[in-house]
């Protein structure tokens, strides 16, 4: 049984499988390589085109390459710093929160639907700009935990933004897009809102399905890179480019999407849609508790959302995949501002800095 000690509850070699039962039906999602992309392998580049266009979603099998191994093991250190993090009291915690944003939120501090009811999990956002800047150049206070752990977090997003623009890349070549374009606004060394997002949602309290842990959600950002080891991630079936609202806006179901190993699963956010006007899709998810005897362990995500530098524009890309936009003679809105502006569209502060 899994107890709350130090370290003791981040345990993946002991979850349990996924339940292999038609009460929950998964999504089918292709399974891409890592290496093939490394590669520039044809018909891998065109299977990760075609899924980025369809759902948004796809496994991306790590193992291998440098970036990906990074991903692989740092995930598995990041959840333990997180571990050792969330077992804090909670006004230790809360000093984190400067101004109720940002950073960490705690259990039940967002409202899942229009009824007011609260989410169930507690999450730390690690922004990525002040792990890879010398230490006199950080802008914020971090636990002890994160200091101490500065070069885990500026390894993994390194790796994590290096293999998001990889995917992107393909991408704006797929569209007829200069990649230059996407590099230009996805500059590591930038200041923009990416961030390791750790997030702990505990045991399942009662049998009956579901409380909400993460409500229902697209990713505000260009791309995520997420490692999970339990279920409780659920896509909606129909794919849908509308942004903001918070429930699914065309009929459809929600279908877990089981933790695959040795595989990130990888999500286009809001962003991408925005940059192709609407070729590329950003799937909404959301999570629940972790089906049948998975649901006794708490759950841990560790996710990267790679975003647009905050400077930078959120205008449609020119490229003879992308159908002309009428944002072209506009200024364009800074990609800091669109974001604040698509979380409000969400009704939360706290989302504000989220998703
Ligand atoms: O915990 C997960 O598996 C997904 C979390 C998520 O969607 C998010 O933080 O945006
Ligand atoms: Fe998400």
């Amino acid at each position: 049984m899994p107890h709350r000690e130090e370290n003791t509850e981040f345990t993946p070699e002991q979850y349990p499988p996924f339940p292999d039962s038609s009460e929950f039906p998964g999504v089918e999602l292709q399974t891409i390589s890592l290496q093939k992309l490394i590669d520039h392998d044809n018909a891998e580049e065109t299977r990760v085109f075609e899924a980025c266009k369809g759902r948004g979603f796809f496994y991306l099998e790590l193992g291998g390459p440098e970036a990906g191994e990074t991903i692989l093991k740092g995930s598995e250190e990041i959840a333990r710093v997180g571990e050792r993090f969330m077992s804090l009291p909670t006004d230790e915690k809360m000093k984190f929160t400067p101004n109720k944003k940002e950073f960490y939120k705690m259990l039940g501090a967002t409202k899942v639907d229009a009824a007011g009811t609260r989410d169930q999990a507690e999450f730390f956002n690690v922004s990525k700009n002040d792990m890879i800047v010398p230490d006199n150049e950080m802008q914020r206070e971090w636990p002890k935990e994160v200091l101490e752990n500065k070069s885990l977090f500026a390894n993994y997003s390194r790796s994590a933004h290096g293999i998001g623009m990889l995917v992107m890349d393909v991408l704006a070549r797929h569209l007829g897009v200069d990649p230059e374009e996407i590099k230009s606004r996805h500059k590591i060394e930038e200041r923009a809102g990416d961030h390791v997002r750790i997030t702990r949602g505990p045991p399942r309290a009662t049998t009956e399905m579901p409380e909400i842990q993460t409500p229902s959600h697209t990713d505000f950002g260009t791309i995520t890179i997420l490692m999970n080891w339990l279920g409780g991630l659920q896509v909606w079936s129909e794919s849908s480019r509308k942004l903001g609202a918070l429930e699914p806006d065309v009929p459809g179901k929600w279908l877990w999407v089981k933790p695959k190993k040795g595989c990130a699963i990888v999500n286009l956010g809001d962003a991408a849609v925005k940059f192709t006007n609407g070729v590329l899709c950003s799937g909404r998810h959301r999570v629940i508790p972790s089906p049948g005897e998975q649901g006794k362990w708490p759950r841990y995500s560790i996710v990267y959302f790679v975003r647009p530098v905050d400077h930078s524009k959120l205008k449609t890309l020119k490229g003879n995949g992308i159908p002309p936009a009428d944002d072209q003679n506009e200024e364009g809105v800074e990609a800091k501002e669109w974001i604040f502006q698509q979380a409000m569209a969400l009704g939360s502060s706290h989302i504000a800095s989220d998703k």
